[in-house]
């Protein structure tokens, strides 16, 4: 190679690198993957190497990847944030500890090795014990000032409830959690919106935002890794680590100190599939020589420390073939596409399925039945397609067509402008749309009757007991009736004349005595062709062998089932066996049962119908025969579940109804200003924008929404029910009095004169903030009564203020 050809070549490589650096760090993109990168960097570094003459003082080699942004006050670093050498070779890392030996001159010395997260480095000042500053890495020298975001973290402690020096700097790494990057996403592509690419790009993107409360509500963590400062006195890195731990930052238990390189290479082995289970997302292992004197003997290079080094693992990629794509359908009626995969093992799982998104992630990728895909998988995360093998494409393969109607209700498909998800508009009739709002309406964060499961729900929808959010509210009206519904309906079948039919599975387990389901199951696997008399004779013997006695009725009424035939089927007509079973002893022509056999599901139903009051023995027979049944605990359960949820807050209940793009933190910011539904019904587009954080997106699905008059009776009706439709006052915010600005409160055990949510509100209303597990970073405890003893154990080991529940009301009344 020419100087020229070299110098043209270094450019164009300090180019692209710049180019990544400002989407990665400034606009928190990637367009190549983290190898990719580090490639390019790492030809760059060589032809440096090559051509000294041409390693410039600005090159990407010699800086620190981020930049100082103009939305936050730049702070200047005490001690420069660094980055780390990296590689993917365990020979690169083996060389390494040579040159580490080398530089020291002895092989005393120790290795720590931690993980090394993806997220975001972060440097937190203390200063008698408080949190000063959070401050971004930024271009190494100077970073943004992000306190008030890094404040919404809850493992970061405001406050150091021990001795400490009166200045120190922890540095760590903010992540997204992989669970609540899961929710998040799943939440944004419910609402038409382009879903999060990836955890470390996330929240990134997350620490910079101006409004501090989309951030808290994205419940970003941290794991400290390194503490700094002029008066410390540790001689290695363990120790300060363990200080840290003792001061109670959040420090990954991950850590191990390593005698050699080759117990390096051991723990790089062990936690190459384990950190998949870790809550944030790893890219690799970071080695440290832990005596800190060794450390300050090895020093520097201009943009990383010699005295450790990050070693990466790949991003686990596979090749397979794409099948088919199948398009599912979520409770706002936005249609999402799977990719079924020929299966293929990824990261120590089989991956059958990838995520899509939607049609434009379909048409970047230019995909085709048949074609044969990459796949890669980072953690939790389902796997992603990122890419094709055009090479393989099958010649009489087609591009991909996106569905134009509903796959579950045939109704055509909309796309809204500048949406990416098709959705289906038919929210009144659409199963899933119906399940999917009722689920949400019961769920946790909403109204939470948690008695409501998604298969209780889907059966009574099922049923047709319920078709609407409202309908819940009826079912305290028909509680007799709830008892011993059946869940399921996999043992059901219709015959051709449209007539109910029951698994004979699940006759015999009814009708004979003593054997159980599964041993019934090995009887009819056992025999072919059976009919009544062999199959009895079959089970005689075999039980007879067991000591176990039949019941000498079951024959009769299994006999009289079989009159026409003589080998069995697997299943039988209803009516055929709840006819001898029910004419000994009740009036009941065979006409009404076999007209109910067509118009019901399930046996209970067609019971329920009949009226009739069953004797014991009946009773035994039927509660074999049905599914998986309600029982009376079960029923009082979910009523008690729906007449507890009238307690909710308006807030809840706004967010509950489930109208698109409203979450949470919009529900509560249209409850505080607009005080009632029916404010906010009559309201305009103009006065919902004035809201901040609220855009024309929502308003408009707002008003949409009230336009509907099905959606004002569903509302009205809810009314007569007793639901929150206004804010109650005693709870709204006073910002006159807020006794508890800047404490950080638990409650634990019952309440009397609270409920989980309204103490959760009374805090935080009065300036407090409510936390939701117990830790050394807490003011007080409020005991109610039953508090679990191993939270008040631990409660009085870290020391905490334990009070009751009248000392909390008189702490807040006396402090007006
Ligand atoms: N895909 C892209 O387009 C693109 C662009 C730019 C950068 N990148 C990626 O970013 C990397 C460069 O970023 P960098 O300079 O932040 O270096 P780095 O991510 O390779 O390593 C340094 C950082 O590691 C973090 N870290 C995590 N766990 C740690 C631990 N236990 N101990 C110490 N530090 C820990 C710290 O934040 C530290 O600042 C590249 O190697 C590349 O993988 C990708
Ligand atoms: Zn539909």
């Amino acid at each position: 190679m020419t100087e020229q050809q070299a110098l043209a070549q270094i450019q164009e490589l300090s180019e692209k690198i710049n180019y990544h650096n400002d989407l990665y760090y400034q606009k928190d993109k990637s367009e190549i993957t983290d190898y990719e990168f580090d490639q390019l960097l790492e030809k760059l570094i060589a032809l440096e190497n090559q051509f000294p003459q041409y390693k410039f003082e600005d090159s990407p080699s010699q800086r620190v990847g981020g930049t100082i942004t103009k939305n936050f006050e730049t702070v200047v670093h005490k001690y420069p944030m660094l980055s780390l050498g990296n590689t993917y070779s365990k020979e690169d890392l083996i060389d390494w500890d040579g040159r580490v030996k080398r530089g020291l001159g002895t092989d005393d010395y120790a290795y720590f090795c931690e993980l090394k997260f993806d997220g975001t480095a972060l440097s937190l000042t203390y200063e008698n014990g408080q949190l000063k500053r959070a401050v971004t890495r930024g271009d190494g020298t100077q970073g943004d000032d992000i306190t008030t975001n890094a404040k919404t973290i809850r493992s970061i402690p405001l406050k150091v409830k021990h001795q400490v020096p009166e200045s120190f700097e922890v540095r760590g790494e903010v992540y997204f959690p992989k669970k609540e990057f899961e929710r998040v996403n799943a939440e944004r592509i419910e609402n038409g919106e382009e879903p999060l690419a990836n955890p470390r790009n996330a929240g990134s993107g997350t620490l910079k935002m101006q409004d501090s409360s989309i951030v808290a509500s994205r419940k970003l963590d941290c794991y400290l890794y390194y503490l700094l400062g002029d008066s410390l006195d540790f001689n290695t890195h363990s120790e300060s680590m363990a200080q840290l731990e003792q001061w109670g930052f959040n420090v990954s238990p991950t850590y191990k100190r390593c005698n050699t390189i080759e117990e390096v290479l051991e723990y790089i082995a062990e936690w190459e599939t384990k950190r998949h289970d870790l809550p944030s997302e790893t890219d690799g292992v970071v080695i440290k020589v832990d005596s800190l004197d060794q450390q300050n003997e090895l020093g520097f290079t201009a943009k990383s420390p010699r005295w450790a080094i990050a070693y990466k693992y790949k991003a686990e990629s596979a090749s397979t073939v794409l099948e088919s794509i199948s398009y599912q359908v979520g409770r706002t009626g936005s249609v999402t596409p799977v990719a079924n995969l020929k299966p293929v093992l990824l990261a120590g799982t089989t991956v059958k399925r990838a995520s899509l998104h939607n049609a434009n992630e379909i048409a970047r990728l230019g995909l085709h039945l048949g074609d044969t895909v990459f796949v890669e998988k980072g953690g939790e995360i389902i796997p992603k397609i990122t890419g094709i093998d055009e090479l393989q494409r099958p010649t009489d393969s087609t591009p991909v067509e996106y569905i134009t109607h509903c796959p579950e209700c045939s109704t055509e498909l909309v796309r809204k402008e500048g949406e990416a998800n098709h959705y289906c508009p038919n929210s009144e009739g659409c199963p899933p749309q119906i399940l999917g709002r009722i689920e949400h309406f019961v769920s946790k964060r909403a109204m939470d009757i948690d008695s409501l499961g998604s298969q209780r729900l889907d059966a009574l929808i099922k049923s047709k007991i319920i078709h609407d959010i409202s309908d819940l509210y009826r079912l305290p009206q028909i509680e007799k009736k709830l008892i011993g519904f059946e869940l399921e309906s996999d043992q059901y079948s219709k015959n051709e004349e449209g007539e109910l039919c029951i698994s004979n599975r699940k006759i015999f387990y009814a009708l004979l005595e003593k054997p159980t389901l599964k041993q019934i199951d090995n009887l009819l696997l056992n025999s072919e062709q059976i009919n009544p008399e062999t199959f009895f004779s079959s089970v005689e013997g075999r039980l007879q062998e067991k000591g176990i006695n039949y019941q000498q009725d079951g024959l009769t009424f299994i006999e009289a089932c079989f009159t026409s035939e003589d080998s069995m089927s697997t299943s039988l007509e209803v009516h055929k066996v709840l006819i001898p079973l029910l004419q000994k002893n009740h009036t009941i022509d065979d006409y009404s049962l076999k007209r109910l056999a067509k118009t019901e599901r399930n046996i209970h139903d067609i019971i329920t119908n009949l009226f009739i009051e069953l004797q014991p023995k009946e009773k035994e027979i039927i509660s074999k025969l049905k599914s998986t049944s309600l029982q009376k605990k079960a029923v009082e359960g979910i009523i008690a579940g729906i007449n507890e949820s009238k307690d909710k807050p308006f807030e809840k209940v706004l967010f509950a109804l489930g109208i698109r793009h409203i979450g949470e933190t919009s529900a509560k910011l249209l409850a505080k200003k607009f005080k009632s539904i029916d404010n906010l019904i009559s309201t305009s587009e103009s006065h919902v924008l004035e809201i901040d954080g609220i855009g024309h997106k929502l308003a408009e699905s707002l008003l949409q929404y009230f336009k509907d008059n099905r959606n004002i009776r569903r509302i009205e009706e809810l009314k007569t029910f007793g639901l929150n439709f206004e804010t109650i006052s005693i709870i709204e915010s006073d910002s006159n009095h807020q006794p508890l600005v800047g404490l950080r409160i638990i409650a634990s055990g019952k309440l009397k004169n609270y409920s989980r949510d309204s103490i959760v509100e009374k805090i935080e209303s009065l300036g407090g903030t409510y936390v939701k597990a117990i830790s050394s970073n807490i003011d007080f405890v409020i005991e109610g009564e039953k508090m679990g003893p191993a939270k008040k154990d631990k409660a009085i080991k870290l020391g905490l203020k334990i009070i009751t529940e009248e000392e909390f009301d008189k702490l807040i009344d006396t402090q007006t």
